[in-house]
């Protein structure tokens, strides 16, 4: 049965170093088990901060980064380059600074590519793509180690929002349209994609995401709060700062 733990730190720096060290470390452990890595990123200031730090670790460098498998929970879909890309954020912070295999990073489309603008398509193709990674007459899906979300205010995680019609979609991709975060154009992976992962790691920085944060740990449903849905098959990370984390059920408390 997959295990809920919560780990608060002091500020939103000390979570940033304290995921991206145990980041490395689930790479290592990954690759120790299975010569391979595969990891899941998100979009948005804590996560970017995530990546950051983990450049920043001179442990990065005991990580075979030719053997990690890159893979994106949502996208903005937006012109490849545009800054605003999830893609583009995480090259800058790390994924251009590490010796990964190009072939084995996985952006989500963008809307000037192959696959032109209609997000239909693009979630279309990168269902595709996760699809061709998996081991013959295996699932959609490939073998996640760990999937980092975000966590928005309202409780969204990947692109998968409060209400949304994207909780009716089950296939593995979707298209986002109308999305209340800008830009109202995106693809993400479902709830259900997100919970084939062994480990999911929620990561909450400031008291703005107090709120959802708690009402998630509390038991909300999925639908009205998304990242009380998101679940590895393993186990299942809070990563908060302190003022994310003010609105936690107390009996949580005995885990921070
Ligand atoms: O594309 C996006 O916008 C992100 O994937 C989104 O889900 C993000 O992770 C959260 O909104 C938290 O973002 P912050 O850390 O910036 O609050």
């Amino acid at each position: 049965m997959s295990e809920t733990s919560v780990a608060v730190h002091a500020d939103a720096d000390l979570l940033a170093q304290a995921v991206a060290a145990r980041l490395l470390v689930k790479l290592l452990d990954a690759q120790a088990d299975r010569g391979q890595a595969a990891v899941v990123l998100t979009g948005g200031r804590i996560a970017a901060a995530v990546y950051r730090a983990v450049a920043a670790l001179p442990a990065r460098d005991a990580v075979d980064w030719s053997q990690v498998d890159v893979w994106w929970g949502d996208e903005r879909f937006l012109p490849a380059g545009d800054p605003e890309r999830n893609e583009t954020q995480a090259r800058a912070a790390l994924l251009d600074v590490v010796p990964l295999d190009p072939a084995r990073v996985h952006p989500m489309p963008a809307s000037d590519g192959p696959a032109g603008a209609d997000p239909e398509a693009a979630a279309a193709g990168y269902a595709a793509e996760l699809a061709r990674a998996t081991r013959p007459g295996h699932a959609t899906l490939p073998h996640f180690d760990v999937l980092m979300l975000g966590v928005g205010e309202d409780g969204h995680v990947a692109s998968v929002f409060p209400e949304h019609p994207v909780h009716h979609d089950s296939r593995p991709v979707s298209a986002v349209r109308g999305s209340p975060k800008p830009p109202p154009v995106r693809t993400t992976l479902t709830l259900p994609a997100i919970n084939t992962a062994e480990e999911v790691w929620l990561v909450a920085s400031g008291a703005d995401k107090a709120r959802a944060v708690g009402m998630a740990l509390a038991g909300a449903g999925p639908v009205q709060l998304p990242a009380a849905g998101a679940q590895g098959v393993g186990r299942t990370l809070w990563l908060l700062d302190r003022a994310a984390a003010a609105n936690i059920p107390p009996r949580l408390r005995s885990l921070r």
